[in-house]
């Protein structure tokens, strides 16, 4: 019988926090165990602390991760809670994703300070956002405007906005959700013309392979469902890049044993792109993911993937 509390590493952003809370909660409900069963250790990571620079020019994925990682792999840490969508899709030797909680709207919001809609938005207006994804799929829909980058915690980006520097931004759902904060949403957009990250809204746990004691008090929580969805869609991403430097997009939908994938990639300028859709067992969910992957980037062609550099 464990007795020591359980130590959960996590970011100190307010979403990552409300995250580590979230999963605490669950774990309390699932085995009967006491909050003073679980202790919250708060770790700064790289991407914490560069807030001045996009970060897909000082390195992309594995920003918010590190630090963690170095923690669980000491057993330091007995498992750390994260964003999915912030994970890269090859995690450091000897770690793994062992639970997912069930998953949170997988849509991306549009906050808008006058035009409530992208679509409304007046000709030259200014959207503030740090995603290349986000960058290229506005640039699509709206080539008209001027993308400006935004960079920081939830908090910051709508301070920004606030104060004038951009007409509009966009947000995760999941994120203004789990902040308390969905009232600022204006637009809820469509995941069809504006498809989200892999692995959006997915708050997932990594701990160390072969560590039973965690796998055991892991799987209680774990949702089988948002597990297949994100298997899919960072599959999808692993074959095409894997970095967060370039306009990939794709959603899993699960249906019971069914999923169904849609996947787009971008030119960062949005003027070109292309889109597939799969289905399949979520037995299969990884692969499918991955052939995807190399499907679309067969059709897509070398001189598409020369505009991500
Ligand atoms: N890159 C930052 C990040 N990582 C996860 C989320 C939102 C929560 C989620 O997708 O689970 C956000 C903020 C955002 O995109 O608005």
């Amino acid at each position: 019988m464990q007795t020591k509390p359980f130590r959960i590493g996590t970011r100190g952003s307010p979403l990552a926090l409300a995250q580590a809370h979230e999963t605490r909660t669950r774990l309390m409900v699932a085995h009967g165990l006491p909050e003073a069963m679980f202790e919250i250790v708060v770790l700064s990571t790289k991407g914490d602390r560069i807030t001045d620079r996009s970060l897909a020019l000082i390195g992309g994925k594995g920003l918010f991760t590190e630090e963690i990682e170095a923690q669980l792999s000491s057993g330091e840490l007995d498992f750390a809670v994260h964003s999915s969508k912030d994970m890269p899709t090859k995690l450091p030797e000897g770690l793994h994703l062992s639970a997912f909680l069930p998953r949170e709207d997988i849509r991306d919001a549009f906050i808008g300070r006058t035009a409530k809609r992208l679509l409304d938005l007046p000709q030259g207006a200014t959207v503030g956002s740090a995603s290349l994804r986000r960058q290229a799929l506005i640039r699509r829909l709206r080539p008209d405007l001027d993308v400006i980058v935004f960079r920081g915690q939830v908090d910051t980006r709508l301070g920004k906005l606030a104060s004038g520097e951009a007409d509009a931004t966009l947000l995760a759902y999941a994120g203004l959700k789990r902040l308390g904060k969905l009232d600022v949403a204006t637009e809820i957009l469509d995941p069809v013309s504006f498809p989200p990250a892999p692995a959006q809204g997915a708050i997932c746990i990594e701990s160390r392979i072969g560590d039973e004691r965690i796998d055991g008090l892991l799987s209680a929580i774990d949702d089988r469902p948002t597990r297949a969805a994100v298997s899919c869609e960072r599959g999808f991403l692993a074959t095409l890049d894997g970095s967060c430097r370039t306009p990939i997009a794709g959603y899993a939908e699960v249906d019971g044993e069914h999923l169904r994938f849609r996947g787009m990639i971008l030119t960062p300028d949005g003027s070109q792109f292309h889109e597939i859709e799969t289905s399949g067992a979520i037995s299969n969910a990884g692969r499918l993911g991955e052939e995807a992957g190399e499907t679309i980037r067969a059709r897509a062609g070398a001189d598409f993937f020369a505009s991500w550099g």
